[in-house]
């Protein structure tokens, strides 16, 4: 007697044939037999994709909950308490960025004179994360929460700017760095043009619409020759990508700012240093080098001139961020729309005193009481341009802004930072 499984599942065309010289009964039986048989795989189909697509289900939440940085009413309760105004007419702030080195400056400014301000930052390791995890600290330990997410990241803006009407954003993610977009170009797509543009589809849309502040770069002017470098002065020629994607984020807001009312102030940031500065700027990667004993190496220009930059202190860049802020005129629209004409504004932010890089590399063998080990060579073709100097009339009359520090001072204070920061003890790292 075949088994229950003989019938259902017919092993040989010569089985199926034998069977077949059976009753009519018989076939009756095997026809409904195999009916049944449709039947069954039919429903254990369904269950099998109903429970693979609900175990996918669980797998995506689950993760999404596991990975999750944002999210859930205690963190929309983090974000409106970080958001709160403490000063009457004061504003709320979303400072992208915040966990960088201008960004981090700004946030606790901002806060200290009681500004609401919530953080972003997506603590990428273009340089030592950590150094942005202890900026992160130092801005939690001042009631500031620094969300961790990306400005490419839509579905959070959205809802960031849902859970707060914050009345300006100050826009300072970006990937940073001249020479670093030879080895990277795409991440300066991603994150000055790609991430802007996000982040400006998710302003236009909020209600009501945010005042955004944002960082430019003096490497606009790219090879412009007339100096000091006005705002009116040609930046078509820019000499590198990192350049190219910061004037194309010029032109990006302006669009912005013409069809939908988004009120945009650009600043064009000089060379800026300090303390909590980044390690990929020549005056922190020289002290590094300098205290370890390493070589440096100083580019030159052609007909071997010396490179120069308008070095700006960053407590000076700070008072330019909140001067644009305190005199952002409103943006106009709601819901996407414009409702009217909204300031479309550039500014430099420089020192307006250049000095060269061996002056720059003297001023710190001095404050490191270390000679330099100098490596001078001609300037490789590397997006670097020969000198940068700002005219900042426009800013001074307009948001108040007067910077105050000399290098010479700005680098003693950035000196002792380092010093204290990395552990050293007179000089000599501490054990
Ligand atoms: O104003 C800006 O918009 C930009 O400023 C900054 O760019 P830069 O002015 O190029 O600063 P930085 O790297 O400190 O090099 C300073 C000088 O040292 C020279 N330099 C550099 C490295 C080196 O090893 N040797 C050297 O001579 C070098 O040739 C240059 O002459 C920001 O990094 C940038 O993100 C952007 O904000």
């Amino acid at each position: 007697m075949p088994s229950l499984e003989d019938e259902l599942f017919p092993s040989t065309p010569g089985k199926f044939k034998i069977e077949r010289a059976h009753t009519m009964n018989r076939q009756f039986h095997r026809c409904f037999a195999s009916t049944s048989t449709m039947f069954l795989w039919a429903l254990f189909l369904i269950a099998l994709t109903a429970s693979y697509l609900s175990f996918q289900s669980f797998v995506d939440s689950g993760s999404r909950y596991l990975s999750a940085s944002w999210g859930g009413i205690q963190w929309e309760k983090q974000v409106r308490n970080s958001a709160q105004i403490h000063r009457s007419g004061g504003m709320s702030v979303l400072v992208t960025g915040a966990a960088g080195f201008v960004g981090s400056h700004v946030s606790l400014a901002l806060k200290r004179r009681g500004d609401g301000v919530v953080g972003l930052d997506n603590f990428n390791n273009y340089y030592d994360p950590s150094l942005k995890k202890a900026r992160n600290s130092l801005l939690n330990t001042h009631g500031i929460f620094v969300i961790d997410g990306d400005v490419n990241d839509a579905r959070l803006l959205d809802k960031v700017l849902d859970v707060v009407a914050f009345t300006h954003v100050m826009h300072l993610a970006a990937q940073a760095g001249v020479r670093y977009a030879m080895e990277n170009p795409q991440s300066y797509v991603h994150s000055n043009i790609a991430g802007l543009v996000t982040l400006l589809e998710a302003c236009k849309s909020a209600n009501p619409q945010p005042a955004i502040v944002w960082a430019s770069s003096s490497s606009v002017y790219g090879l412009n020759e007339k100096v000091p470098f006005s705002e009116s002065d040609r930046t078509d020629r820019p000499a590198s990508l990192y350049a190219a994607t910061k004037k194309a984020g010029e032109e990006i807001t302006h669009t912005y700012n013409h069809i939908y009312g988004l009120s945009i102030t650009g600043l064009r940031f000089f060379t800026v240093y300090g303390p909590w500065g980044r390690p990929d700027m020549a005056y922190f990667s020289f002290t590094r080098n300098i205290l370890q004993g390493k070589p440096i190496t100083i580019y030159r220009g052609k007909n071997r001139v010396d490179l120069a930059r308008d070095f700006t202190y960053i407590d000076d860049i700070v008072k330019g961020c909140l001067g644009s802020l305190d005199t952002a005129g409103k943006s106009t629209g709601s819901g996407g729309k414009k409702r009217g004409a909204a300031p479309y504004r550039i500014y430099n932010l420089g020192n307006t005193s250049p000095v060269t890089v061996p002056t720059l590399v003297s001023i710190l063998e001095r404050h490191l009481k270390r000679k330099a080990k100098r490596n001078v060579v001609d300037m490789p073709g590397n997006g670097d341009v020969p000198y940068t100097h700002a005219n900042i009339s426009s800013a001074r009359s307009e948001i108040g802004y007067k910077p105050t520090t000399d290098l010479q001072t700005g680098l003693k204070k950035f000196v002792r930072w380092y010093l204290s920061y990395y552990g050293y003890n007179h000089g000599k790292p501490v054990n």
